[in-house]
């Protein structure tokens, strides 16, 4: 369930360079995110995966991010990356999450597109069998990258959801915005790769500061204001 007393969690995702992920470490993210898709500026190459990882050992959760992986694929970048968290970013079916959450002993945070209400008739067949969802707009037909388009949706599409699954809050986030998206909607976290960069799959170490103090401090202040959140703490 989206506002109970689980930890509020922040995921610096695409991180490439070890200067990108101390900052993000040292800001307080809970969750770093690495890119195994080729397409995608902030691709992660298996063979540079193990030092720049080992990096947040103890520090954050580490979650790799695939787009419909094979078995041998998923297997890879597991034994390279040693993730905390799958995160599936593709057109993978709830079927499919829940092979892979058995097959590889892994919690799964399956992502889904967003762009109208009907996108939502989904989410109970994928809460049932994924450990958390990741709501991200979604991309125009054709579109090169399945997420990671800096673009926003209409956040008010997942206000009031309740599926007793942690959900989190993803597309576009920036500093500047993540103080009204958490303003409107409950989530247990947010993720954030293009609103902390200077250009695609280039990190920049000050917005990363920027986005974990901003983000922080909107779901401090919007659980505080929250009803139910000051019964559990009366
Ligand atoms: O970041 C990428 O390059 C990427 C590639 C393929 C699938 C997902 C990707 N990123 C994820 O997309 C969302 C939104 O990102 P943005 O903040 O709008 O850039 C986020 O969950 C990233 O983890």
């Amino acid at each position: 369930m989206a506002g109970d007393d689980r930890r509020f969690e922040i995921k610096i995702c695409g991180i490439r360079t070890a200067e990108a992920l101390d900052a993000a470490l040292e800001a307080g993210a809970d969750l770093v995110g690495f890119v195994h898709f080729p397409k995608s500026p902030r691709h992660l190459a298996l063979a540079d995966a193990p030092a720049l990882v080992a990096r947040a050992a103890g520090r954050a959760g580490k979650v790799a991010l695939l787009v419909d992986p094979d078995d041998a694929l998923l297997q890879d970048v597991i034994a390279a990356v040693t993730p905390d968290i799958l995160q599936l970013h593709g057109h993978e079916t709830p079927e499919r999450v829940a092979d892979i959450r058995a097959r590889f002993g892994l919690p799964v945070m399956k992502a889904l597109p967003v762009a109208r209400r009907e996108d939502l008739a989904v989410l109970p067949a994928y809460a049932a069998v994924a450990d958390r969802i990741l709501f991200d707009a979604k991309p125009d037909p054709g579109a090169l990258l399945p997420g990671g388009n800096g673009r926003p949706f209409d956040w008010a599409l997942v206000a009031g959801l309740d599926v007793n699954r942690p959900l989190m809050l993803s597309g576009g986030l920036t500093a500047d915005n993540v103080p009204q998206a958490l303003g409107l909607v409950r989530m247990d976290g947010v993720d954030v790769s293009s609103g902390v960069e200077d250009a695609p799959g280039v990190k920049s170490p000050d917005k990363i500061r920027a986005f974990v103090a901003a983000a922080r401090r909107a779901a401090s202040s919007s659980s505080l204001q929250d009803p139910l959140s000051k019964a559990r703490a009366s």
